[in-house]
């Protein structure tokens, strides 16, 4: 035991260090969520298993082993959506499809939003804040969202403030569910988006908002919420929601998070 600690080389540190990291971003996934306990029940049953084989629990420690055996597989099963999630984040971040793709390489043509845009959605979000429309806004960012535009009506149409508050108009009929806004577009309104499973989200908010940051942890884009009952605007990213915010906040928020951003 001894010994190994002292030929603890280079490597070992960087092994650990990326184990440390491993686990950390586990935690960051699961934070909030009923997987935590699952996460922590299979801890303390792996705890248990090695305490038993150390006191040469035969019996015990075999039964218990049976279990660890297949563990790995019963660990996909049970953690199959944090590990979709987790794969998902990973392939989003380092964006494979349009860092790498070829037409980047060979073009310059990068599609941002434009300050006008990003006013128009802000300015709309204002309006249906004051009038207490409530709306569901997904903006895409490397994740192809076509998955979730196909649950709803294609729209199709540049991004218009007019547009955005005409599809949220309560006698619409595309008012109910979200829209996705994608490549400078609006793409889809009416679509379904995943409701989240986060036990720590105050219960004052209700499906919209479960959904908006059930959207923004499926997936790296970013979604506006306005609420009909208070004509609250917030902002949802990466499972975390800004509350309460003004319009000049969303400009700010929408500039620094999609300006010159390829979408
Ligand atoms: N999974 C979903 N995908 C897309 N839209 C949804 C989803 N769940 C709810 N919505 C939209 O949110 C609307 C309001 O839902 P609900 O009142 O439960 O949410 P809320 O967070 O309390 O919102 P508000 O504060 O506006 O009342 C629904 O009518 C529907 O348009």
């Amino acid at each position: 035991m001894i010994t190994a600690f002292i030929t603890l080389g280079l490597f070992d540190i960087l092994d650990i260090l990326l184990v440390a990291l491993l686990l950390y971003q586990v935690y960051l996934l699961i934070r909030g969520t009923v997987a935590i306990n699952i996460f922590v029940g299979l801890f303390l049953f792996y705890l248990m298993w090695l305490l038993v084989r150390a006191l040469n629990m035969e019996l015990l420690s075999s039964i218990l082993g049976q279990f660890i055996g297949v563990g790995v597989i019963a660990l996909i099963i049970v953690f199959q959506q944090e590990i979709r999630k987790f794969l998902l984040i990973l392939g989003s971040r380092y964006n494979v499809n349009q860092k790498f793709s070829l037409q980047n390489w060979f073009t310059n043509d990068e599609v941002g939003f434009e300050e006008q845009e990003i006013n128009s959605i802000a300015t709309a979000c204002e309006h249906m804040s004051k009038s207490k429309t409530g709306a569901l806004i997904v903006i895409a960012k490397n994740t192809d969202l076509q998955t979730y535009a196909d649950t709803g009506k294609i729209v199709n149409s540049r991004v218009s403030g007019t547009l955005l508050e005409s599809i949220f108009f309560k006698n619409s009929p595309l008012h109910d569910g979200a829209v996705i806004i994608a490549n400078n577009r609006i793409l889809a309104a009416r679509c379904i988006l995943p409701v989240t499973d986060s036990t720590n989200i105050p219960g004052s908010l209700g499906l919209r908002h479960r959904a908006a940051i059930g959207m923004s942890q499926a997936t790296d884009s970013h979604v506006i919420t306005v609420s009909e009952e208070t004509g609250n605007i917030s902002y949802i990213m990466g499972g975390n929601i800004k509350v309460r915010i003004t319009g000049v906040e969303l400009k700010k928020f929408l500039a620094g998070d999609y300006s010159g951003f390829i979408v």
